[in-house]
C-alpha cells in the first residue's frame, strides 16, 4: 500500500514535471536526458551492471548520471578503474549510507559500508592484523580441511544415489563453517547442533542471502530522499535485520558468559578468538561496543561466504557447460595427483596447476561476484579525466563491462581458461583489466583467504568426483540475480560419481 501511495505521488510528479523539464532542458547530446526527480533512474534494468555496460558501449568508459537527485558517476575501463582506485583512491575511498546500511548494518557502524574515517580505520586494522593475517590463515588450515572432508563425504554420499543434487547447500555449509570456525571458533553445521540451532543458523543465512541482494539494490529512497517513507524495502531490512541481530547478539552473549567462567576459574587458556579479542578491547560503552562487533562479525559472515560460494558454484556451472575445459582441469590434477589417490589435495599443493588458476580466473572475469564492487563516495571535489566530479559523488566501477569488454579479452562471453595460460594478469588488483577482488584502499581484505577457499574446494571437488549435469540438461543456464553479490539465479544442479582408478 505504502510502495502504491509513493509510486503513484511519484509518477504524478514525473509526468507533470517532464512536460516542462523536456522544453527547457538543455540536452548533453551524448548522454540520454535525466529526467526530473528520477533523473537516470529510469535507465537501470533489473540487473544494473549489464544496463550500466551498454551505456558504457555506447557514451563511453566515464559517464556521470544523475540518479534521483544523487550524483553517480560509472567507471566501465581498466584506465578509468585505474585513476579512480589508485590515483585517486583517497578521494574515492568513502562508502555512501543508505537506506539499508542504516537498518541492516546498524547505521554504517559495519566495515564494508562504513564512512572513510577513525571507524573504518579501526574495525579494518583489527581484521587486518588480528583474523586475516598469513599466520591466522596457515592456523585456521586445518580447519578448512576437516570442513572440506566433510563436504566431500556427503557428496560421495548423494553421489551413491546417481541423483542430481543442489550444490549450494552443500558449499554453504562449507563455507559458513569455514569462515564461522575462523572468527568465533564454531561449527554450526554437523556438530551437533540441535533442530532449533540449525532452524536459526538456516534463517540466519536466509536473511544474509536476502540482505545481499537488498544491499545491491537501488532503492527509490536512497535517491529521491522524500520517498523514503514509501519505500516498501525499509519493512523487509526490519524484519531482516531482527532475525541477524538476534543470531548475533546470541554470539556476543556467549562470548561474553565464556569470558566470565574463565576469569572467575582464573583459567588461561592463551587462545580465544576473534570475538574475544574484539571483546578484550577497551570500550567506554559496552552497548556500542556489542553494536560494533556484531556489525563486524555480519560483515565477516556476508563477505566472506556468499563471495566464495558463487565463485566456486559458477565456476563448476562453467565447466560442465564446457566439458572439454572440465576435462583439461581434471586431467591437469590426475597428472599430478594420479587418480587412485583418496586423500585431499591439501592447501601447499594447490601450486603449479596453471588450468585450474585460468578457470577461476576465467569464472571471475566473467562473473565478479561483486560486479560493480561496492559503491564508492568522494569526499571532495575532484577532476577525473577532465570530468568535474563533485564533492559527495557515488561511484560504481563497472567490473562486469570490463570482463566483457571486446576491446580487451577476445571471444568476451566464452568461457575460454586457456586465455590466461601464459598470461602475466592476476586479481591481485594491480592488473585494473581483472578486478574481483577491487583495488586500493576499500579493496577486499579476505583476498588470500577466498581465493584459497576456492581453490581448494574446487581442486578437490574436481579431483574426486566425475561431474555431469542433471539427465536431459544440455546447458545450466547462467542467468544472474543482481546484488551486492550477484548469485546464479537458477542454482546448479550436478551429479557426482567417485573417480575410478
Ligand atoms: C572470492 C572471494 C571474495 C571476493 C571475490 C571478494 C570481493 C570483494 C570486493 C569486490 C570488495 C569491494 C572492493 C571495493 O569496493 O573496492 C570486497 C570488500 C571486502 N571484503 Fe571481500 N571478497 C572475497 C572474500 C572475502 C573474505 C573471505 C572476507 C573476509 C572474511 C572478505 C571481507 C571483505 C571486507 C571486510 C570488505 C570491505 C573492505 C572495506 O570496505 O574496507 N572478503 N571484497
Amino acid at each position: 500500500m505504502e510502495f502504491l501511495v509513493g509510486f503513484a505521488i511519484l509518477l504524478i510528479l514525473v509526468v507533470f514535471s517532464s512536460v516542462f523539464y523536456l522544453r527547457v532542458a538543455s540536452q548533453s547530446p551524448s548522454l540520454p536526458t535525466p529526467l526530473p526527480i528520477i533523473g537516470h533512474l529510469y535507465l537501470l534494468g533489473k540487473l544494473p551492471h549489464h544496463s550500466l555496460l551498454a551505456i558504457a558501449r555506447k557514451y563511453g568508459p566515464l559517464v556521470k548520471l544523475r540518479l534521483g537527485s544523487v550524483p553517480v558517476v560509472i567507471a566501465s575501463s581498466p584506465e578509468m578503474a585505474r585513476e579512480f582506485l589508485r590515483n585517486q583512491d583517497l578521494t574515492f575511498a568513502s562508502r555512501p549510507t543508505l537506506l539499508t546500511t542504516k537498518y541492516i548494518l546498524y547505521d554504517s557502524k559495519d566495515m564494508v559500508f562504513a564512512p572513510y574515517g577513525e571507524h573504518w580505520r579501526s574495525m579494518r586494522k583489527l581484521c587486518v592484523v588480528e583474523l586475516l593475517t598469513d599466520r591466522r590463515l596457515a592456523s585456521s588450515h586445518q580447519a578448512r580441511l576437516e570442513e572440506l572432508q566433510r563436504l566431500l563425504a556427503k557428496i560421495a554420499k548423494v553421489a551413491e544415489t546417481s541423483k542430481p543434487f543442489v550444490l549450494l547447500d552443500l558449499l554453504t555449509e562449507f563455507t559458513f563453517n569455514v569462515i564461522t570456525r575462523m572468527v568465533m571458533n564454531k561449527a554450526y553445521f554437523g556438530s551437533g547442533e540441535t533442530t532449533e540451532e540449525l532452524a536459526a543458523t538456516r534463517d540466519f543465512i536466509h536473511m544474509q542471502e536476502q540482505g545481499t541482494i537488498l544491499l545491491g539494490e537501488f532503492h527509490i529512497g536512497d535517491y529521491i530522499p522524500f520517498l523514503k517513507w514509501f519505500d516498501s524495502s525499509v519493512a523487509k531490512m526490519k524484519a531482516l535485520h531482527k532475525i541477524q541481530d538476534e543470531f548475533l547478539q546470541k554470539v556476543v552473549d556467549q562470548h561474553v558468559l565464556a569470558r566470565q567462567s574463565r576469569e572467575q576459574t582464573q583459567a588461561h587458556d592463551g587462545g580465544g578468538d576473534f570475538v574475544d579479542t574484539l571483546l578484550s578491547l577497551d570500550s567506554p560503552d559496552p552497548n556500542n561496543q556489542a553494536r560494533n562487533i556484531k556489525a563486524l562479525i555480519q560483515n565477516l559472515l556476508g563477505a566472506g561466504t556468499d563471495t566464495s560460494i558463487t565463485t566456486i558454484q559458477w565456476a563448476m556451472a562453467e565447466l560442465l557447460n564446457n566439458p572439454r575445459a572440465l576435462e583439461k582441469a581434471q586431467e591437469e590434477l590426475r597428472a599430478k595427483f594420479g587418480n587412485a589417490r583418496q586423500e585431499i589435495i591439501q592447501e601447499h599443493e594447490l601450486k603449479d596447476l596453471p588450468y585450474l588458476h585460468a578457470v577461476i580466473k576465467e569464472t571471475f572475469r566473467l562473473h565478479p561476484p561483486a560486479p560493480l564492487l561496492i559503491p564508492h563516495q568522494s569526499t571532495q571535489d575532484t577532476t577525473v579525466a577532465g570530468l568535474a566530479i563533485a564533492k559527495g559523488t557515488r561511484l560504481f566501477v563497472n567490473v562486469y563491462a570490463i570482463g566483457r569488454d571486446p576491446a580487451l579479452w577476445k571471444s568476451p562471453d566464452d568461457f575460454l581458461p586457456e586465455r590466461f595460460l601464459g598470461s602475466s594478469i592476476d586479481v591481485h588488483g594491480k592488473n585494473f583489466e581483472l578486478l574481483p577482488f577491487g583495488s586500493g584502499r576499500r579493496g577486499c581484505p579476505g583476498m588470500a583467504l577466498g581465493l584459497i577457499t576456492v581453490q581448494l574446494a574446487l581442486a578437490n571437488l574436481l579431483h574426486r568426483f566425475q561431474w555431469s549435469l542433471a539427465p536431459g540438461v544440455d546447458a545450466h543456464p547462467m542467468a544472474e540475480c543482481f546484488g551486492v553479490v550477484t548469485t546464479m539465479e537458477i542454482p546448479l544442479r550436478a551429479r557426482a560419481s567417485p573417480n575410478k582408478d
